[in-house]
């Protein structure tokens, strides 16, 4: 899977000191990032007049080489700078810029606003003059563009630091995705995106973004068991089940057979139903992994059931009710197992296991090391942390997903992923982008029943 790599502002900084550590100049950095920032520019501009707003730091030194770079096309283009630049590499961008220097936005007006305030060096909220003259001349600007990241957000959580920001037709991120781009509330700020590279070599430890993975295409000589096995462990309500179970049929996985005495009412006949006692059913020695949860009640009975699922010792991935049922010291030590909660479940994993950690990422990494699970928080902002620490954020996927049995869905496709080998890690990144696929696929108001059915078209988009 080629996944990028979304840092954070410590690791950005590392990676850029690498750099001029290798021999590249600031200056040279943020010549090739104002350059490239100015080739958007200057496409959505399309010879409309610009306003670049420069503030103190290196992003306000990009907004000067931007600046220029469309003055020497022949472009329409002035800037803001109420403040001056304070960084020696934004002072030689200054000094560098021959066009039109304002220090006050007051009273400007253009079309095409370039937001180069603050980025990634942003610490504390835009005060009361900033935040104004933003709204201001956002307001009197038709096009809004956010170089790195729109001024006032943080970088590091994705969090507004000031209200009513304005927001961005296109934000150009430089170097690397930061958590911003892909966390909400910022990501819904930022209009388009686009990543300008400068040379950045991988981050050790590193979040990344879960991308388009790399599905192989079935070896010529495969057969149903080489592809894999996946057991849905059913419960007292099987429509859950098995629309978890379709879900996992075209999800790559060989042969999905559902372990249930509650039988579906018109099973597709591909779906293989075991009705023989848990124990016996879950002992098949083929079976590469199992699914827990969906559909599976609270009662004793579901309770009995996952603590069979689990001690089956196979890799699980662990869904809805199961995660209500779940407590500390059922799981296997070093077992691989996949937990797919939503919010609500998460908070209740998060009690059973007492986990107190300050927000959703923070108690995501808790949960997984406290319970050796790999933890896929699903949601309209999914994250996936691993216990060693591997952290993972879905791009975002369409809302038309906030319907009922979605969450089956994610859960049989990502069994499916670990039935065909992949590790929980690699299974969650590779579910939620192919359960983000099959929706795009699905187009507006789809059931899950649609939704099962289109995994075929994500996975044919992955090959
Ligand atoms: N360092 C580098 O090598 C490169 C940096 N780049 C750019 O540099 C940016 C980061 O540069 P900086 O670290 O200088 O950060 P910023 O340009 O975001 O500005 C930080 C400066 O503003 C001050 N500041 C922070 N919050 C403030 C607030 N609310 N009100 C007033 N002042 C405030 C800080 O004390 C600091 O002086 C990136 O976002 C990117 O645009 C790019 O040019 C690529 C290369
Ligand atoms: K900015």
């Amino acid at each position: 899977m080629k996944n990028a790599q979304v840092l954070t502002v410590a690791q950005m900084q590392a990676a850029e000191q690498a750099l001029i550590d290798a021999g590249t100049s600031v200056d040279e950095i943020m010549q090739i990032a104002g350059r490239g920032a100015a080739e958007w520019v200057w496409r959505v501009a399309a010879g409309r007049p610009v306003t670049v707003l420069c503030g103190p730091g290196n992003n306000g030194g990009d907004g000067y080489v931007i600046a220029e770079t469309l003055r020497q096309r022949g472009d329409e283009v002035q800037i803001v700078a109420p403040i001056t630049p304070k960084t020696d590499a934004a002072k030689n961008a200054r000094r560098a810029y021959k066009g039109v220097l304002l220090s006050s936005g007051k009273d400007v007006t253009g079309q095409v606003l370039v937001d180069c305030l603050f980025g990634s060096g942003l610490a504390r909220p835009l005060s009361g003059e900033h935040i104004l003259m933003l709204r201001d001349l956002a307001k009197r600007h038709t096009v809004r563009i956010a170089v790195d990241l729109p001024s006032g957000v943080e970088s590091d959580s994705g969090a507004l630091l000031n209200e009513r920001l304005p927001d961005y037709r296109l934000t150009i991120a430089l170097g690397a995705w930061k958590f911003a781009h892909w966390r909400l509330p910022a990501r819904e700020m930022m209009g388009d995106l686009r990543l300008i590279p400068i040379g950045v070599a991988a981050i050790e430890g590193a979040a990344q973004l879960a991308g388009k993975p790399d599905i192989p295409v079935p070896a010529s000589d495969a057969h149903k068991y080489t592809r894999g096995l996946c057991a849905v462990v059913g419960g007292a309500m099987p429509g859950a089940t098995l629309l978890a179970s379709q879900a996992a049929m075209r999800a790559g996985t060989g042969y999905v057979k559902l372990l249930t005495h509650h039988l579906p009412t018109n099973p597709p006949a591909g779906l293989v139903i075991d009705q023989a006692s848990l124990e016996d059913t879950l002992g098949d020695h083929r079976i590469a992994s199992v699914l827990v949860g969906p559909g599976l009640g609270r009662d004793r009975e579901a309770d009995d059931r996952l603590a069979m699922a689990i001690d089956c010792g196979k890799p699980i991935v662990i869904d809805a009710d199961a995660l209500v049922l779940l407590k500390p010291g059922m799981l296997r030590a070093d077992m691989p197992c996949l937990a797919t909660p939503h919010d609500g479940e998460f908070e209740a994993l998060c009690r059973a296991f007492a986990i107190v950690a300050p927000d959703r990422q923070a108690c995501a990494f808790a949960l997984a090391k406290t319970s050796g699970m790999v933890i896929l928080a699903k949601g309209p902002d999914t994250l996936i942390a691993a216990p060693d620490g591997r952290l993972a954020i879905a791009p975002p996927a369409p809302s038309w997903l906030s319907v009922a049995g979605t969450g089956d869905v994610l859960a049989g496709i990502a069994a499916s992923r670990m039935a065909s080998g992949r590790e929980p890690f690699d299974a969650a990144c590779e579910a939620v982008w192919l359960h983000g696929e099959a929706a795009r696929q699905c187009g507006p108001a789809f059931s899950a029943d649609d939704l099962a059915l289109a995994v075929s078209g994500a996975i044919a988009a992955a090959l």
